[in-house]
């Protein structure tokens, strides 16, 4: 997609560029055509070359790691945060004050529901009227907005494969919205690249468990995308969301479950997948009752989906695929900035993924 928009470079500055989400931002921005990175930032390792903390970029890049600090982030054009949650919107509004376009992957302004992020994060929000003002970053939803935004929200790991997996359905009032299901899978690195026991190889390998089944905060926020994209008058979607975590390191498998409406079948779902997805350059409705992998979008701003009716009764079930810290994170960061600066959108996202 081109949009005609003069190209020039941009300077981008990382905040929390130790971290997983960072590293993979910096490794997709190292082969993007128009932007310099002028900044990557660690408290705990400011002064230290990048490549000496990950060798996968040596030759690549030759930035060393500095403080945080606002004077040097507002010299870039745009600052991603990749940061826990707390730490942006307290660093953000004097950024946007001094004119900076920010990106943040973290869940401070995701939420238009002020006392529900509250309530699940355990904090009081510094910067409420910037997180009413954010623009959410599914591109497959809100490229209109995202495209004039100073402020854009990417949507957290387990909400992109859920929502992307309904939002054609929910769009046309195909299934009942009440009463949803999803199971959904993320590999290690979506806890980031901290030291928790039950993240050790020891603890974690050869090993499935759920985590969370009581409620995970990622709930809000895939009821509010789900609610956002639902007919007037429609019953407010709502669902169980069950997360797991998987012995690998990337990939996140969802499976969603949903009653059809009277009339609705398999062909006539797959045939809203195909309409609503055809001019989405990083969502992949594949044929019918076939299976997608995470392996199939490993290091990839790719969502594969398909759909299956099981022994033919009211309920379908969708496949939803993405890379946790590809299309999950840094990759869609990605498709956000290139939308916000008017560039091709898959620019700098265009290989295949890693296989094995
Ligand atoms: N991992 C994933 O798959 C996904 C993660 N996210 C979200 O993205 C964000 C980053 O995640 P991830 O990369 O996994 O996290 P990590 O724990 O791997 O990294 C966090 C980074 O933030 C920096 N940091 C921590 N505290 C501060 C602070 N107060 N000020 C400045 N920098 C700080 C750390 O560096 P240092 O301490 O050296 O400063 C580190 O580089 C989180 O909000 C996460 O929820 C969203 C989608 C997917
Ligand atoms: C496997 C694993 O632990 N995954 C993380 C999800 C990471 C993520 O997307 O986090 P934010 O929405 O907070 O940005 C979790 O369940 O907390």
């Amino acid at each position: 997609m081109s949009t005609g928009v003069t190209v020039r470079v941009i300077k981008v500055a990382i905040v929390g560029g130790t971290g997983y989400t960072g590293v993979e931002l910096l490794r997709l921005l190292c082969g993007h055509p128009q932007v310099e990175i002028a900044a990557i930032t660690s408290r705990t390792l400011a002064g230290t070359p990048v490549a000496e903390l990950f060798p996968s970029l040596r030759g690549h890049s030759e930035l060393v790691f500095s403080e945080p600090d606002v004077e040097l982030l507002a010299k870039a054009d745009l600052v991603f945060f990749a940061t826990p949650h707390g730490v942006a919107q307290a660093q953000v509004p004097e950024l946007i004050r001094r004119g900076v376009r920010v990106i943040d992957l973290s869940a401070d302004f995701r939420l238009k529901d002020i006392p529900a992020w509250e309530r699940w994060y355990g904090q009081l929000h510094a910067a409420p009227v910037l997180a009413a003002e954010s623009v959410y970053g599914l591109p497959e939803v809100h490229r209109q907005e995202i495209a004039g935004a100073q402020l854009v929200a990417c949507p957290g790991c387990y909400p992109t494969a859920i929502q992307l997996g309904w939002i054609p359905l929910l769009e046309a009032d195909a299934i009942e919205p009440i009463g949803l299901i999803a199971n959904a899978a993320s590999g290690a690195s979506g806890a980031g690249r901290q030291g928790k026991t039950e993240l050790l190889f020891a603890e974690n390998s050869d090993n499935f468990r759920a985590y969370a089944a009581g409620g995970h905060r990622h709930l809000p926020e895939i009821e509010q995308g789900l609610r956002n994209v639902q007919p007037q008058g429609s019953d407010p979607a709502s669902l169980t969301f069950v997360p797991h975590l998987l012995p690998m390191v990337r990939g996140i498998h969802a499976t969603l479950y949903a009653r059809l409406k009277p009339g609705q079948t398999l062909e006539s779902a797959q045939a809203l997948f195909e309409e609503r997805y055809r001019d989405e350059p990083f969502v992949d409705v594949m044929p019918p009752e076939s299976h997608p992998q995470t392996r199939s979008v490993r290091g990839t701003n790719l969502c594969r989906i398909s759909l299956h009716r099981p022994q033919d009764g009211d309920t379908l079930v969708v496949l939803s695929v993405i890379d946790n810290l590809a299309k999950g994170a840094s990759a869609q960061a990605l498709q956000n900035m290139n939308i916000m600066f008017g560039w091709d959108e898959t620019l700098g996202l265009e290989s295949p993924a890693l296989l094995p």
